[in-house]
């Protein structure tokens, strides 16, 4: 049987201060590099969110020592070195980054494994790494050669590599600088829009020398690293779901406290502010390592703007919550040169464009983006998530402005990158009410 979450609101307004949860990117790679590393890591500000939770049990079945106690958690390993060939198969769920990044990982480790996902995870494309990693010399082997989830991989001494990035991801480029860190010689990676650089800092913090000069990244294999203490900041894409609802739903102020600030994350700040929405950084600190700080997001006239270009990886993830905004805005929103939307969780701007427009919005889907026409007003409608974490929360925020309920179905793929989501929502309408 199908779940569906039936969401319905009396002219709400939403108001207060909240912390969002710990950055996925962020919490995936410290679980990595701390394994990697030989000995103590802690990880604080951790996200309970289910892709974070499939890379700590991956590491685990390597031998590495995971203890996870809520938001912290303590890593203990021997070094990638030393991992033992796990029993069973390496299960990354839904998660995108949890399986690029450690067929970098493991390509260059001395251990066998078998790689798989659940079927959404199993129809993404692996290629765009396993060819690189092929070329340093990693032994990938699977269906459709190697494009596709289960693949298996034989541990290898692998060489670096001088690489032209053919798409903006920053799963690519990680698989390959991970890969890199246990290779012999240099690797360098070349991107044409610089993506999120959180790998690149994270290995500054353990102890790596890595270097960055403008769109070109590169780094020594054969380097060591050593545990460390990892600060999480909360995430910018989970808050941006609570930032549109604030600059969409009248009379609406919400403040997020420790949220990332990452520049290579921002865009959607950009664009708030580019379509008329208030928005004010009031603090800002840990410009060395991760950027963070607290945002300000107000109601006010909304206008259409064009998105597209190099702002499109940083906000690639924020694309399905700013179409909806993008309805309650005066004019055409025009999103371009974002066809990496196509092999997400699901198809984005398929699934986007089909669903908003269920609840009366104007969009037209392209190759690569929508062309969406606004203002429109909103009705009620049963929504499907896909199982698709942004779209399920999409459906949520709309259903602020909706004229009748939203039902949506399968809600609880949300708690892939928000377990607690539906109470932070409660809670900023609550507040609404009170004031
Ligand atoms: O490196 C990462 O942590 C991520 C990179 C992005 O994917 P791509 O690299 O495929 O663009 C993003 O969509 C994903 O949510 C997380
Ligand atoms: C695309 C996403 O994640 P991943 O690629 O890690 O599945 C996402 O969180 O929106």
């Amino acid at each position: 049987m199908v779940e569906v979450k039936t969401i319905q609101f009396d002219k709400p307004v939403v108001k207060g201060t909240i912390q969002v949860p710990g950055d996925k990117s962020i919490s995936h790679r410290a679980i990595m590099l701390g394994s990697i590393a030989s000995g103590k890591t802690t990880v604080t500000g951790f996200l309970e969110g289910e892709d974070c939770l499939r890379t700590i049990d991956i590491f685990k079945k390597l031998g590495v020592s995971i203890e996870q106690n809520g938001t912290d958690v303590l890593i203990e390993s021997p070094g990638i070195q030393d991992w033992t060939t796990p029993v069973g198969e390496l299960y990354a769920g839904n998660s995108g980054t949890t399986a690029r990044l450690l067929l970098g990982i493991l390509s260059g480790s001395s251990v066998n494994s078998v790689l798989t996902g659940d079927d959404s995870l199993s129809k993404r494309p692996m290629k765009r790494v396993t060819i690189p990693l092929q070329s340093m010399g990693a032994s990938i082997s699977g269906n459709d050669e190697g494009d596709y989830l289960p693949l298996s991989i034989k541990g290898e001494s692998l060489k670096g590599i001088d690489y032209q990035m053919q798409v903006a991801s920053a799963q690519v480029k990680s698989a390959i600088l991970f890969a890199g860190l246990n290779a012999h010689g240099l690797t360098v990676v070349k991107e044409f829009a610089i993506s999120r650089d959180h790998t690149e800092r994270m290995f500054k913090q353990f102890g790596a020398n890595i270097q960055q000069d403008g769109n070109v990244v590169s780094l020594q294999g054969g380097q060591v690293l050593k545990g460390t203490d990892v600060v999480v900041p909360g995430d910018i894409s989970s808050a941006a779901f609570f930032m549109v609802a604030a600059a969409m739903v009248e009379g609406s102020t919400v403040e997020f406290v420790n949220v990332g600030l990452n520049p290579t994350r921002t865009g959607i700040i950009m664009v708030l502010e580019k379509m008329g929405a208030q928005v004010e950084v009031l603090e800002r600190y840990g410009e060395k390592e991760e950027p963070y700080g607290t945002i300000r997001v107000s109601n006010s006239h909304l206008k259409g703007i064009s998105i597209e270009g190099d702002i499109i990886p940083t906000l690639i993830d924020e694309l399905p919550i700013i179409a909806l905004l993008a309805t309650q805005a005066e004019g055409i929103t025009i999103i371009k040169d974002a066809e990496e939307l196509r092999v997400k969780e699901t198809d984005r701007i398929a699934a986007v464009t089909n669903e908003l427009n269920k609840l009366g919005a104007q969009i037209e889907a392209t190759d690569d983006g929508m062309i969406i026409k606004g203002p429109t007003p909103l009705k009620g409608a049963k929504l499907k998530s896909y199982g698709d974490h942004r779209l399920g929360m999409m459906a949520a925020i709309a259903a602020l402005i909706t004229e009748g309920p939203v039902e949506i179905e399968n809600p609880s793929c949300i708690a892939i990158s928000y377990p607690n989501f539906f109470e932070q929502l409660s809670d900023l309408i609550k507040k609404g009410e009170d004031e």
